[in-house]
């Protein structure tokens, strides 16, 4: 039987009015206005594209959005007083300095830098150790995405055995920490992961986070398991750009329970999270309660 398909361009507009919600009572109760900064370094073309889809939603929320573009060539000094800028800001409740960074910048150096509370990202070293003891941190937008997917896929995901493929540490390392946090027993695998596929074969949630169009399989998929794809791929199929995930999906829709697809899935579920995250530092910065519904 064919599976379900998790429908993340329809939950993120679901999480996106749920944020509007809570933007619309901090203005009328409190007199805040939420603010996310996002500081583009360089003309990445995709980047550009993601860039300006953040703004226009953050808008669209009724938040404020403020964007920095800087040059390709822009230095180490004068980027961290950017930073340094918007963490002193009060109106700017996140920061996000889309990834990566030109080759002359060191990312970790600058990641460090913004205020682990304004860290809507949650790639602060600071968000990362609270996260891993499970204290209250900012949490990386992507697997918050997936998490809420299969929360609401499955109710509980206690005692379900789950598999990570990749081990990065804006997507893998964060998304184990998570299944974890919600009691399943998690696997975090890789490309020299030994007898990969018997190791997805095992999984009743499968999370493939790689970056390699399609390397997984319908035939690694335990029949009925849950299959969340991170991958975003551009590749040229019979003469057309496609965008594909991490997971072959024609096969493997045969063989899951549910999957989420390639375009519509993950990906508009880690702009929702953003603006979810957006509010939730503004509550905090506020000492207001957290905005129900959008925390992990
Ligand atoms: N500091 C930082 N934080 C990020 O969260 C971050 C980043 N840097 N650098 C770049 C990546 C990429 N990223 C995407 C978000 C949404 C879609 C998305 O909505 N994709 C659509 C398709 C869009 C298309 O057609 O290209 C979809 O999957 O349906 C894709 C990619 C966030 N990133």
């Amino acid at each position: 039987m064919a599976a379900q398909i998790i429908d993340g361009k329809a939950f993120a507009a679901t999480v996106r009015e749920k944020v509007a919600g809570h933007v619309a009572r901090l203005k009328e109760e409190n007199g805040i206005t939420p603010g996310l900064a996002v500081v583009l370094v360089g003309e990445d073309p995709a980047s550009q594209v993601y860039v300006r889809s953040k703004g226009k939603q953050t808008v669209e929320a009724g938040m404020n959005s403020y964007e920095h573009k800087l040059d390709a060539d822009t230095s180490e000094e004068d980027l961290l007083a950017v930073v340094n800028q918007l963490n002193n800001d009060p109106n700017v409740h996140g920061i996000l300095v889309q990834l990566p960074l030109p080759g002359h910048l060191n990312e970790d150096l600058i990641i460090n830098s913004i205020d682990p509370a304004k860290d809507v990202d949650g790639f602060h070293i600071s968000n990362v150790g609270l996260l891993g003891t499970g204290q209250k941190s900012m949490v990386p937008c992507t697997p918050l995405g997936c998490l809420m997917m299969l929360r609401d896929h499955h109710g509980s995901l206690s005692g379900m055995d789950a598999v990570v493929i990749g081990r990065s540490n804006i997507v893998g390392k964060p998304m184990a920490q998570l299944l974890l946090g919600d009691s399943c027993t998690v696997t975090i695998a890789h490309s020299r992961t030994k007898d990969l596929p018997d190791v997805v074969r095992r999984a009743d949630i499968v999370v493939a986070a790689v970056g390699r169009p399609e390397m997984v399989p319908g035939d690694w998929i335990k029949e009925g398991a849950t299959v969340i794809d991170v991958g975003i791929n551009r590749i040229e199929r019979d003469g057309k750009n496609k965008l594909v995930g991490d997971v072959d999906y024609a096969s493997a829709v045969e063989r899951a329970g549910a999957i989420t697809p390639v375009p519509g899935g993950v990906g508009p579920m880690t702009i929702a999270c953003l603006l979810a995250n957006t509010v939730t530092a503004c509550c905090r910065a506020n000492g207001l309660a957290e905005p129900e519904g959008l925390t992990a």
